[in-house]
């Protein structure tokens, strides 16, 4: 796996709350993400091959930056041909990680659990949510959206008979750390971590932050500087 998330304190943070440690600079691994999606689209729509122009023009990059950021993946286009969609796509899953079918753990059930557990674009991505857990008795035994929640107790035995390897962390901020305690003790090799509030390193495990709101000072940065 080419690109990974962070991992002990050579890490890189994105701006947007990914962090990765690899060669490949983290700006380029979130446009990779985002070739994959409109080369899916495009491979839906009858397309065999794409030109570095027409997919910089969906990115609203330049060609140029497409070429440089492909070519991290190794040899793949043909000058006059462009690139094959279906191995540009296999290259960039490979390198991403998600050829591979990924088991997935959600810690904390409330109104953002929720909302995860009843998302069904995980599994066509290869993420499989198999238990959620929490530490409230009111929630714990219910089935959301086909997802069972779990107490809190059960989270290491079943990250093991699952062989759960990521974890969502949707518990309220100062749980975080203890949560994520656990799940790194449990084997659990990266977590998505919603609280606000950057985790404790533990060796082995890669987070990658997610903030709705660092997201929104983005916007309102690039709303105002524009004017
Ligand atoms: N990053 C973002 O953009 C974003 C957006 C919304 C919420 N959040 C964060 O996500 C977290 C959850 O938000 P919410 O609105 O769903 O809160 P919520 O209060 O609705 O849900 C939290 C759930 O966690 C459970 N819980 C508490 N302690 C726990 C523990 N130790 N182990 C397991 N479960 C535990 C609670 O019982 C509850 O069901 C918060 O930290 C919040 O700040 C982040």
């Amino acid at each position: 796996m080419a690109a990974e998330p962070t991992q002990g304190d050579s890490s890189q943070e994105l701006p947007s709350g990914i962090a990765i440690n690899s060669s490949i600079p983290p700006a380029t691994v979130a446009r990779l993400i985002l070739y994959a999606r409109e080369l899916s689209r495009l491979r839906r729509e009858g397309e065999s091959h794409v030109s570095s122009k027409l997919l910089g023009q969906l990115l609203s990059v330049s060609d140029a930056v497409v070429r440089r950021d492909v070519n991290h993946l190794g040899s793949m286009g043909q000058r006059g041909v462009g690139y094959e969609i279906g191995p540009l796509i296999g290259q960039i899953r490979q390198t991403m990680g998600t050829n591979l079918s990924w088991k997935v753990a959600l810690i904390g059930a409330g109104s953002l659990g929720n909302a995860l557990m009843r998302y069904r674009g995980f599994d066509e991505q290869g993420f499989q949510l198999v238990a959620a857990f929490d530490t409230d008795p009111a929630i714990c035994s219910r089935n959301i959206g086909g997802i069972p929640v779990l107490p809190l107790e059960q989270l290491e035995s079943t990250i093991v008979a699952e062989a759960v390897s990521l974890a969502i962390l949707a518990v309220p901020v100062d749980a975080a750390d203890a949560v994520a305690k656990r799940l790194a003790a449990s084997g659990v090799v990266g977590i998505l971590n919603f609280a606000p509030r950057t985790l404790p390193k533990f060796p082995g495990v890669c987070v990658v932050n997610v903030d709705l709101a660092s997201e929104l000072q983005q916007l309102t940065f690039a709303v105002v500087s524009q004017k």
